[in-house]
Formats: structure tokens, C-alpha cells, sequence
């Protein structure tokens, strides 16, 4: 950014929004209120709102998909004046984006105890009739949703959920606050401040070159198989995390590992889902399967693996009982790991 752009941005004009791409004015946009409660206080006048009853959204079926509804904060002030809340509870929202024209995004939970207003939580049927809406539960709803809203409404159960479980400061036992944007949380007698926590989890699909290897914990439904997943310890790297993950729960020793992508998985708290290929030592591919961990792990055949892939899930139960084996589905990370590695060969690179 040229000099003059910077003096002119503190002066805050809109000169030098000009010169920048639509995607920095709108990052630099969502920072600025989420450091400025009066900014963001005022983008709520000509934001827009998801709401959520308990955690789950408000959605609207239309066909197969679902929509997510947004409301103004004229429509939500009437809401809640209408169910004799005050409108002090709008306080308890939390900034989830904004659009490319920097109308920002709001969620707010009518079902959780606020901790801004006095008024009890709003009953759920009454707001879902007054809406014209029903409140769902986000992991059934999450593949029928299109991709701007998964990712919304996961970012916004997250940050509503974290918001609910630290109302209080671990160190004094005093009620902590949110700012405005919700980006935060301030303890009112020490002043130490909580952020939102991601849990960091390797997923991890391991092949010794022709094969990948795929699990299932016994909650998984019948017949489906995933990539190896753990949460990373305090104090390991991801390279560490991989190795011992696959040690703990296959008995392998991995030796080449490859970083695919990541991804915000808000189920059942939320984790960052960092995905690796890894590659086995030659020879050395016999599963010692920690029985604690998972209830089954084998090595599938690359042909075996791309027909999972097109199977659509659940798949229904065989005559003989058996599940054939099927796969998570495509908006999980799992099923991009193993689709990429079906698609092209993995470059190793990594040595764990
Ligand atoms: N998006 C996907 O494609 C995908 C696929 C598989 C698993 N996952 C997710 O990955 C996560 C980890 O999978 P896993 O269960 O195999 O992990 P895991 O193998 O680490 O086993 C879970 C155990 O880890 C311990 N643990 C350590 N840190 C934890 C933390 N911060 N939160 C919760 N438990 C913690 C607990 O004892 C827990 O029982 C799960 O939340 C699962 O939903 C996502
Ligand atoms: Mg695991």
C-alpha cells in the first residue's frame, strides 16, 4: 500500500478502500469491528441476522435443500418485542462475516440463557410458527445446505456454542463479557481475555502405495469407513500427531507424510481438521488395531475405493447382512483425502 494510501486510511477516508481488492476491504472491514464495538454496534443497523434456538438454525426446506433465513434487526427488534424480550438480548450476538458490499453477519441464539438480557429464552414452537421456519439440527441439515451457509452457520454454532460454555473466568470465577463482535471475551476483575479455541486434528489417510488404509469407530453407522483422525497433544507438532495417531491406533510406523488441506469441523465441539496422506514403511503394513480406539481398520484396494466413493450413503444392508463399505460424505475432509488420493498420485514430500 502506497504511503499515500496510508495516511489516507487513517484518516479512515474511502480513498484507499479504492485501490484495494473487494477481499482486503472486506477483511480489513470485518477487523475493524470486531476492535470497535461503536463500528460494530452500528453495522448491525444495516446487518443482517441468522437466528439459532439451542444451537440449531433456523432453516426453511425448499425441496431437497435447505435456506437460511436472514432478518433484519428491525424484523428481529419486532420479534422480540412481540415475545416481550427486550431488545438488550441482540447484544448476545456474535459477528459471523460480511458480504462483498460489507453488509455484515450476525447469529444469535434465542435459546440459550442470555447474558445480556433479563428475559428468559424464547419458546421455540411459537418463533418457528411466527418465522416460518424450524429449527434444526445443523449435522443433519449440514448436506443440504449450500456451501456459503455450511460454512456460516458452522462458523456461527461454533462461536455461539464457545460463547455459552465461557461465561465465567477460570482463574477468579467471575462472570467474563463479550465485545460487540463477539470476537472475544474479557474477564470483569482480572481482565484476561478469552478467545475462541479451534481443537487441531490430523486426519490422516495412509497407503503403502497401492492400498489406503480406512477405519471405523463403533459409533460410525454400519459400514462406514473414514480416514485414521486424532486430536493433537499440547506441545506436538502435526508431523508428531500423525505418527503417533497412526502408531496408537493401527500399530504402523508412517514415514513420508503429505499436507492436503484443512477444515472447520464444528462436530462435536470445534476442531481445525488438518489433512495428510502418509505413506507406511515397505513391508511393514500388518494392522495391530487398538481395540480402544477403533472397532475395525484394513487396507482397501484403490478399485474397491473408487466405487465406495460414487456410493451414495447409507447404503442399505445386503441380503447376506453385510454393510458394504461406504465412505463419509462429500463435504466432509475425509472424503477429500481419499477422492484425491483415488484421482492422482500423492507427491510425498515430508519426512515425519
Ligand atoms: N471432518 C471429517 O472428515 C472427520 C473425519 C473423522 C473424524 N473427524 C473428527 O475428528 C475428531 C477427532 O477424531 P477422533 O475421535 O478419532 O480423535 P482421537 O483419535 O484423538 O480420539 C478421541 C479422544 O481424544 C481425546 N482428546 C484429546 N484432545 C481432545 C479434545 N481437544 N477434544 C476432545 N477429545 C480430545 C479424548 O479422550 C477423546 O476421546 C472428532 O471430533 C471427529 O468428529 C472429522
Ligand atoms: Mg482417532
Amino acid at each position: 500500500m502506497s504511503l499515500y494510501c496510508g495516511i489516507a486510511c487513517r484518516r479512515k477516508s474511502f480513498w484507499c478502500y479504492r485501490q484495494l481488492s473487494t477481499y482486503v476491504t472486506k477483511t480489513r472491514y470485518l477487523f475493524e469491528l470486531k476492535e470497535d464495538d461503536d463500528a460494530c454496534k452500528k453495522a448491525q443497523q444495516t446487518g443482517a441476522f441468522y437466528l439459532f434456538h439451542n444451537l440449531a438454525p433456523l432453516l426453511q426446506k425448499s425441496g431437497h435443500q435447505y435456506l437460511a433465513p436472514q432478518h433484519s434487526l428491525f424484523e428481529l427488534e419486532r420479534l422480540l418485542g412481540k415475545f416481550g424480550q427486550d431488545s438488550q438480548r441482540i447484544e448476545d450476538s456474535v459477528l459471523i462475516g460480511c458480504s462483498e458490499q460489507q453488509e455484515a453477519w450476525f447469529a444469535l441464539d434465542l435459546g440459550l440463557n442470555s447474558s445480556s438480557s433479563i428475559n428468559a429464552s424464547l419458546q421455540k414452537p411459537e418463533v418457528e410458527k411466527e418465522l416460518t421456519g424450524s429449527f434444526t439440527e445443523l449435522r443433519k441439515a449440514l448436506y443440504q445446505l449450500n456451501v456459503k451457509d455450511a460454512s456460516l452457520l458452522s462458523t456461527a454454532q461454533a462461536l455461539l456454542r464457545w460463547h455459552d460454555t465461557h461465561q465465567f473466568c477460570s482463574r477468579s470465577g467471575q462472570p467474563t463479557k463479550k465485545n460487540m463482535a463477539g470476537s472475544k471475551r474479557v474477564c470483569s476483575s482480572n481482565q484476561i481475555i478469552y478467545y475462541p479455541q479451534m481443537a487441531p486434528v490430523v486426519i490422516t489417510l495412509v497407503s503403502d502405495g497401492t492400498r489406503c488404509l480406512l477405519a471405523r469407530q463403533s459409533f460410525f453407522p454400519k459400514g462406514m469407513y473414514s480416514a485414521l483422525a486424532g486430536f493433537c497433544d499440547i506441545g506436538e507438532s502435526l508431523e508428531e500427531t500423525v505418527r503417533r495417531e497412526v502408531a496408537e491406533e493401527v500399530g504402523l510406523e508412517v514415514e513420508r507424510l503429505h499436507y492436503s488441506a484443512s477444515q472447520h469441523w464444528p462436530f462435536p465441539n470445534s476442531s481445525l481438521m488438518i489433512a495428510c496422506h502418509a505413506t507406511v514403511k515397505p513391508g511393514q503394513t500388518e494392522i495391530r488395531l487398538n481395540l480402544r480406539e477403533l472397532e475395525a481398520a484394513a487396507w482397501f484396494r484403490h478399485d474397491e475405493v473408487a466405487i465406495a466413493l460414487r456410493r451414495n450413503n447409507p447404503y442399505t444392508q445386503q441380503q447376506n447382512g453385510a454393510f458394504p463399505f461406504w465412505l463419509p460424505p462429500k463435504f466432509a475432509i475425509a472424503h477429500q483425502l481419499i477422492k484425491e488420493w483415488v484421482e492422482k498420485p500423492i507427491r510425498f514430500t515430508l519426512p515425519v
